[in-house]
Parts: C-alpha cells; sequence; structure tokens
C-alpha cells in the first residue's frame, strides 16, 4: 500500500493506458472545443460593439448573427462529445476493474471487505475519468486565457498589464478554496460509504435482527451513523461558508479594476465605451476559465488517491489460468494430495495431508467442525494452493492443466447453494459452456427430483430466483444446484452435504439419483449421513487438519477410536430424532 502510495501517477497512467481510452473521441472532442472557443473569443467584440450601440452597423450585426448561429452549432456538437466520451473511459476502466476483480485468486478476497471492492469498480474510476475530462478542459482554458490577453493587449496594452496580477490572486483563492472542499469531500464520501456498508450488511440479514428483537438497537446504531454524515456535511457546508465569498470576491476585483480604471482610460479618451465593455465580456472569461484551473487540482488530487486503490488490484496476480497440458481424459487417474500443508493467514489448517481420491469411485470425508473439511475441497477445486506439498493428478502435478478447463471438470454442490438472480433455468444451465435445449434441463430437473416444485410455478422453468435464490426454499435451491451437477456431466463430484436441506422423501429419491450420477465418476462427499458415508469406497477421517485414518466403513470403525465416536453421534442423533 506504501509503496502504491509513491506511484499515484504511475499508477494512474497505468489505468488509462491498461483501459484503452477513445482516444479518437477526445481528440475530436478537443478540436471541437477549440474552434468553439475560438469564437467564443471573437464574440465579445461584437457584443460590446451591439452594447455600445452599433445596431445600425450592418456588418456588426452580420458576423455577429454568423458568429452565434456557428458558436450555438458547435457548442452543442462538443457538448454531445464531452458527454460520450467519458462515458466510454469509464466503461472501459470499469471493465478493466472487474475482469481483474474477477479473475483474482481466491485469498485476494479475504483481505478486503466486498464493500470496498465494490468502490474499486462504481466509484473511483468516476474520478480517473474525470480528471482526463478536465485535462482536455484545463487545455482549452489555457487557450483561451492566452487568447483573451492577445486580444485585450492589442484593444489596450495598459488595462491588460492592470488585470495581469488578478491572475495569481485567483490562483491562490481557488487552490486554497479547493483544498479545504476536497478534504471536506473526501471525508464526506468515506462517511457515504461508511453508511453504505451499515445498511448493506444489515438489509439481507432482517431475519436475524427482528428475531432477536434488535430493531431499536438497530435504529439506534442508524442514528449514531447518519448523525457522523451530518456532522461532515455540517463542516463542508462551513468551508462553502467561506469558499463562495472568497471566489465571489475575485470576480468583484477583476470587473473592479475594469470598470475603474477603464472609465479613467475613457476620460483621457485612451479607450471607447465599446472596448471597455469587450474588456468587461473577456475578464468574465478569464474569471470562469481561472477557476477551473482549481477544479482541476482538486480532480487530479481525488484521481490519484482513486488511481493507487486501484492499482492495488490491478498489480496482483490474476489466477494462473496457463496450461501446458490438455485435460482430456486424465480424471481417469487418481487424485493424490502429497505431503499438503496450508493455512489461510498465520494459523495452519492443514499439515501434512497425504491422501488419494481414487477414480472413478466414491471417498466420503468425515470429522468434526472445523477440522478442515471445505478447505480441502477448496484445494480440490484449486480456489487455494497449498503453501508446502502437492497435489497430482496421476504423475503429473495439477498446476499444469488449465484452471477454467479444471474446474468446469467439478460438479460442486454444497451444503448452502448458492444461486444467482435470474430464471430456474438460468441457474441450471449457469456453468455450461454451450445451449442446452429445454429437454435437457427438464431431464436434469427430473433427475435431482425438482421438476415438480419448479412446475407448480406459473413461470415453470422461467420463474426468476430473486437475489441469492431468495424466492427458493433451502431444498429448492439445493434441488437447482443438484440439477446443475446432473446436466455439467463433469467427471469429478464433490459433495458438501449435498443432501442436507432435503426432507426424508426428496432425500431418499435424490440418493438414488445421486447413485446413479456418481456411477463412473470420481466423487468425494463430506457427509454426516451415515447412509452415504457407509456406501462410500474409501471413507478418510480428518482431525485437526490431519489425515487420522483412511479405508472403508468396517475398517475403520474397529480400528478409528474418532471414526467410532463420530459414528456413534450420528446413530444416537437418528435413534433420537426416530423416537421422537
Ligand atoms: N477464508 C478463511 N480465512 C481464514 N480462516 C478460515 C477461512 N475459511 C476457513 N477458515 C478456518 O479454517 C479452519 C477449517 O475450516 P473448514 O471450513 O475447512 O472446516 P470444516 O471441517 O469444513 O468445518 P465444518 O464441518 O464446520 O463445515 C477453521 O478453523 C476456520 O476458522
Amino acid at each position: 500500500m506504501e509503496e502504491a502510495k509513491k506511484h499515484g501517477w504511475k499508477d494512474f497512467f497505468g489505468i488509462i493506458f491498461k483501459s484503452k481510452l477513445p482516444w479518437k473521441l477526445y481528440i475530436i472532442g478537443i478540436i471541437m472545443l477549440f474552434l468553439s472557443t475560438t469564437l467564443g473569443l471573437i464574440l465579445p467584440k461584437y457584443t460590446a460593439g451591439i452594447y455600445a450601440g452599433e445596431i445600425f452597423d450592418k456588418e456588426t450585426i452580420r458576423n455577429y448573427i454568423v458568429l452565434m448561429s456557428l458558436s450555438t452549432l458547435l457548442i452543442a456538437l462538443s457538448a454531445l462529445f464531452s458527454s460520450l466520451t467519458p462515458a466510454v473511459t469509464l466503461r472501459n476502466i470499469q471493465q478493466t476493474v472487474w475482469s481483474k476483480i474477477i479473475r483474482a485468486p481466491m485469498k485476494d478476497y479475504n483481505k478486503q471487505p466486498s464493500q470496498q471492492l465494490i468502490s474499486r469498480v462504481t466509484v473511483d474510476p468516476i474520478f480517473i475519468d474525470s480528471a482526463i475530462t478536465e485535462f482536455s478542459t484545463v487545455i482549452i482554458a489555457t487557450y483561451s486565457l492566452v487568447g483573451s490577453y492577445v486580444i485585450m493587449y492589442n484593444m489596450n496594452p495598459k488595462l491588460t498589464f492592470a488585470l495581469l496580477p488578478v491572475i495569481p490572486y485567483i490562483l491562490i483563492v481557488s487552490a486554497i478554496v479547493g483544498h479545504f472542499t476536497q478534504k471536506r469531500q473526501l471525508a464526506v464520501q468515506a462517511q457515504f460509504s461508511g453508511i453504505t456498508a451499515f445498511f448493506a450488511e444489515r438489509l439481507p440479514r432482517i431475519r436475524l435482527i427482528k428475531s432477536f428483537n434488535k430493531e431499536q438497537e438497530e435504529i439506534d446504531k442508524g442514528k449514531e451513523i447518519l448523525l457522523k454524515q451530518y456532522q461532515v456535511e455540517k463542516r463542508r457546508a462551513i468551508v462553502d461558508l467561506y469558499g463562495e465569498p472568497l471566489l465571489k470576491s475575485v470576480r468583484a476585483i477583476i470587473v473592479g479594476t475594469v470598470l475603474i480604471y477603464g472609465s479613467y482610460l475613457m476620460s483621457k479618451g485612451e479607450m471607447r465605451v465599446s472596448q471597455v465593455l469587450s474588456f468587461y465580456l473577456y475578464v468574465q472569461f478569464i474569471h470562469m476559465n481561472v477557476l477551473k484551473y482549481g477544479i482541476f487540482w482538486t480532480t487530479i488530487k481525488n484521481a490519484k488517491g482513486a488511481s493507487e486503490k486501484i492499482a492495488d488490484i490491478l498489480k496482483n496476480d490474476s489466477e494462473q489460468l496457463h496450461r501446458e497440458l490438455p485435460l482430456n481424459d486424465s480424471f481417469a487417474n487418481d487424485i493424490t494430495l502429497e505431503n499438503v500443508s496450508f493455512s489461510y493467514d498465520e494459523k495452519p489448517v492443514l499439515s501434512n495431508v497425504n491422501l488419494t481420491i481414487p477414480a472413478g469411485k466414491i471417498t466420503a470425508i468425515v470429522g468434526p467442525s472445523g477440522c478442515g473439511k471445505s478447505t480441502l475441497f477448496k484445494l480440490l477445486e484449486r480456489f487455494y494452493e497449498p503453501n508446502v506439498g502437492k497435489m497430482m493428478l496421476g504423475d503429473t502435478p495439477v498446476d499444469r492443466y488449465h484452471l477454467d478447463e479444471w474446474r468446469r471438470s467439478i460438479a460442486n454442490v454444497a451444503q448452502a447453494s448458492p444461486l444467482l438472480s435470474g430464471t430456474i433455468r438460468d441457474n441450471i444451465t449457469y456453468g455450461l459452456d454451450r445451449e442446452a435445449s429445454m429437454e435437457e434441463v427438464r431431464e436434469a430437473a427430473i433427475m435431482a427430483d425438482a421438476v415438480g416444485f419448479i412446475e407448480e410455478f406459473p413461470e415453470g422453468f422461467e420463474t426468476e430466483v430473486g437475489e441469492f435464490g431468495s424466492k427458493l426454499s433451502g431444498g429448492q435451491r439445493q434441488r437447482v444446484a443438484i440439477a446443475r451437477s446432473f446436466i455439467m456431466n463433469a467427471p469429478i463430484l464433490l459433495f458438501d452435504e449435498a443432501t442436507s436441506s432435503l426432507d426424508a422423501r426428496s432425500e431418499n429419491h435424490i440418493e438414488e439419483s445421486l447413485e446413479m450420477l456418481m456411477k463412473s465418476r470420481t466423487t468425494v462427499m463430506i457427509a454426516h449421513d451415515m447412509s452415504l458415508i457407509r456406501n462410500a469406497d474409501q471413507i478418510i477421517v480428518m482431525d485437526n487438519g490431519q489425515v487420522s485414518g483412511t479405508g472403508t466403513h468396517d475398517e475403520l470403525f474397529r480400528t478409528n477410536k474418532l471414526y467410532r465416536q463420530l459414528v456413534e453421534i450420528q446413530m444416537e442423533k437418528h435413534e433420537g430424532l426416530s423416537t421422537e
């Protein structure tokens, strides 16, 4: 982070080049702005003439009308470019960041809360986009300033010189006001992110809050956080209180100089009325343009901060997709873990694990809560790499196979099967890299005992499942996930309590289907259900991140104390349930 801060500008340009800016649109936009500014620079000469009474001068009127019409047309065209171009840039930067985030290795998601990652895609690119836009604005402002001074100098050098010291004054005032405004603005934004995170965490957990009667406590916490927001807003309002009059004073000084000194020069016959009026119009122009430097300064400071945060994500390595070997039918081989140790942070979760998952067979993993069963699954899916040791498929280390291809070969049904908003059909076919026919989708749903509840919905397979599948029950979500693994037809199946949310009838039904699915595939399951465990070809008992025993049910029941205990607990539970 510290290092990234030192490279704010490098980061800024790095992001620009990675995101492919619409340079052609920028160039056309700047040309339009140059033309419209040039016309804007000529126009006050005629406007002032008309103010001064030259309304019977046909040439003045004609030039004024032509210039005005052209200027309006060019302003309209540049407005089109100045809205369209930043929109393209913003889209490109956001796409770059999003692609990087989604391709990040799993360990990176543990480092930043998802609310912060959301700002990297939504808010931060806006700052970078604005800085690029303000850069072209400042180029035009400089052109406009120099142009105004040249024209004014040609009209009257004395009054022009009198106005020169005003520029540093405006710059200093706008830099000071800009500095404080930016500081307050950032505080408001930081507070606002906090508020968003607060509400975003509470609303999806409204049931938890209500069931523990925590509404009043949450209202008070909400009030507290909103009060903090009010306080930072108040501080910003105070900056505006001093800033606005200071910025207005600049205008008063320049207009005052033109009117007083200009009238004096007029009284001495050194200037005409129309020239003083022209000066009056030009200095407004100058004022407006110098203020743009202040805005530019604030914008680029924000963009630098945003670039550092985005670069922190962009500089990280993406998941290694690199492929040396095609997978083809390599899954006919066993998967082995050789001396594997792994920790998420400091605390070791798996230590010196040696195991073999035989191809085409069913392996059940059992062990007490927190012993590392799900972590083992994450290693099998290559979400994480072992810190020590290696995973092999046959005689080949798995990192020689393409990651996408590897994951596509694994169907996963987890305890809390996650769905995404979309239709039931979308969710069944999610992960499939080809179009699936309706018959195929229905067939998968039949196998997962899901077709009954799906066809009860008026929209059937086209029913929207809601955010995270919230319109479906836990068991229904799980059946959709099981249907998904049927249609994926993957050679490896990972079941994490695959039947845990199902009622007894569905469970029996699905167990039959799962048995069919597991035939001639490599299956690894985390299960507590004895009927599933007992039928496994191999059971691996895990204890505190280590393998405590491997064998069949009968072997382990005889030789492994922990396994015997686990079986007894399950049997007691089962008896308890059946006598209730
Ligand atoms: N993302 C993570 N970051 C840090 N520690 C983690 C992370 N995920 C799991 N752990 C820790 O790793 C250990 C093993 O967790 P894991 O989920 O693998 O256990 P498990 O055997 O599947 O448990 P359960 O049966 O309760 O689901 C736990 O101590 C847990 O706190």
